[in-house]
């Protein structure tokens, strides 16, 4: 995978993986990710082709509300990819999800996804350390009348899921799970998920291929990504040697991964 010089920052994905690697190496690193976007298939147009087509025409209008409340937002490219957030919502309905709990909610685009797509009796805790950005799109969750699903902890997330641990009648209790935050934590909150989601519920991991730098050599990746690539490759690693868990490494958005419990 690559950005090449005629799609500026976009990541490619080359049939031949020796060839990407030779291309790859006449680029300047950081010209090349430091503004990696999300998608992660052939090209700039094949990407915006899957976002016209099938995701943005089938986008709840207050959701695409909320992405343009937020494309403002000096950080606006945190927010969860449209395409990751649709594959999201399948499973979510696909599920009967009616208990979830989201890791790391920005402005709320994953969030209002969600509550949108869980019945009126659902409920999620959404945690995340920065209340001020979900301020932004507060006002538009209220206004799609899904408040009441929201239960918003300003909190880092670890403790807040040690805490749902310490009551046994949380264990095996929600339906999904959503975690789109600190790389570093990304074990720490599936260990925990594991406990919190039923067997047969669903755990979701955003940026799972971390703007393609999962698959480059390390001195290709620029320096501000490289602790998260790192955390991230060992993530995928870990994941794919679960016994307890199926698994699915999907390339929509920066990478999502589909985990189901199984034990
Ligand atoms: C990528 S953004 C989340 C994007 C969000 N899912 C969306 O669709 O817009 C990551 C968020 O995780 C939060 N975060 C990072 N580390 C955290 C931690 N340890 N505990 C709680 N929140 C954390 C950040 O404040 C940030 O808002
Ligand atoms: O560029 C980013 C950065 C993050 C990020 C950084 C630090 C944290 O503690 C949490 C998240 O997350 C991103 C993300 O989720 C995304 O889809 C694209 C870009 C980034």
């Amino acid at each position: 995978m690559l950005s090449t010089g005629c799609c500026s920052s976009r990541l490619f994905l080359l049939p031949n993986w020796l060839k990407a690697m030779e291309e790859a190496s006449k680029l300047d690193p950081n010209q090349t990710l430091k503004n990696a976007d999300k998608g992660l298939l052939q090209s700039d147009e094949l990407y915006q082709y899957v976002l016209e087509t099938s995701v943005y025409p089938r986008e709840p209008e207050l959701l695409k509300e909320l992405r343009e409340a937020t494309a403002s937002h000096p950080m606006s490219e945190m927010a969860t990819a449209p395409d990751g957030g649709q594959l999201m919502a399948l499973l979510l309905k696909l599920i009967n999800a009616k208990k979830t709990i989201e890791i790391g909610v920005f402005t709320g685009y994953s969030l209002l996804l969600a509550a949108l797509s869980i019945p009126d009796d659902g409920k999620i805790i959404a945690i995340d350390k920065n209340q001020e950005a979900y301020e932004i799109g507060l006002p538009i969750i209220k206004k799609a009348g899904v408040e009441h699903k929201i239960d918003f902890i300003d909190s880092l997330a670890l403790p807040v899921l040690d805490k749902l641990l310490e009551n046994p009648t949380n264990e095996g209790s929600f339906d999904f799970a959503y975690v789109d935050a600190d790389k570093i934590n990304y074990w720490n909150y599936h260990e925990r998920l594991l406990k919190l989601v039923r067997i047969g519920g669903v755990m979701v991991y955003d940026n799972t291929l971390w703007g393609g730098t999962v698959a480059l050599p390390e001195d290709l990746v620029p320096d501000d990504r490289k602790e998260s690539r790192l955390n991230t490759i060992k993530f995928n690693k870990s994941l794919a040697s679960d016994p307890r868990i199926q698994m699915s490494q999907v390339p929509a958005g920066d990478g999502v991964t589909v985990c189901v419990r199984v034990y």
